[in-house]
């Protein structure tokens, strides 16, 4: 699968243990940084990681910070993009499954290495239900985001 990284500065220690899990696990990674522990402001790196997971339906974003909380809502702000906060193995699959989640979001200040790979696992795995429940919850979704101004 195809899976859009980037983190900010303190997310950056968690994306390299990251990156190198989805490549082992024989992922298409694109990452689009911070290379480094300079203070960089993450709505900057959440609109790129948004940008690159709309030009294909199939990929997938993860956005780290320090806690999730900031990437999550600047990836909620973009239009087509579906953003859920996982710190838990039960949202991380289910956000996927019933919202259609195209982004996840977690803070490396809040989950060790371990469980952001588990984490990661559960959300790249998961398939979107096709269940008409979903679907048209899904399709709510769409129809809020278009009628903001
Ligand atoms: O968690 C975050 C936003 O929700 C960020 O990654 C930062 O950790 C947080 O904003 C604190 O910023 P600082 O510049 O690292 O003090």
């Amino acid at each position: 699968m195809k899976v859009v990284v980037g983190a900010d500065h303190a997310g950056f220690p968690l994306k390299g243990t990251i990156v190198e899990h989805l490549e082992s696990m024989g992922h298409e990674v694109l990452d689009y940084g911070t290379f480094s522990e300079e203070p960089v402001d993450f709505p900057v790196i959440t609109k790129k990681v948004c940008d690159e997971v709309k030009k294909d339906e199939d990929a997938r974003g993860l956005m780290i910070c320090g806690t999730g909380v900031g990437a999550s809502i600047a990836a909620n702000k973009i239009k087509g993009i579906r953003a859920a906060l996982c710190h838990d193995i039960y949202s991380a699959h289910q956000c996927v499954e019933h919202d259609n989640v195209n982004v996840m979001a977690i803070g490396a200040q809040i989950v060790g290495d371990k469980l952001a790979q588990e984490l990661i696992d559960s959300y790249l795995q998961a398939r979107f239900s096709t269940a008409s429940e979903f679907r048209r919850r899904v399709q709510m979704l769409s129809e809020l985001e278009n009628e903001q101004k």
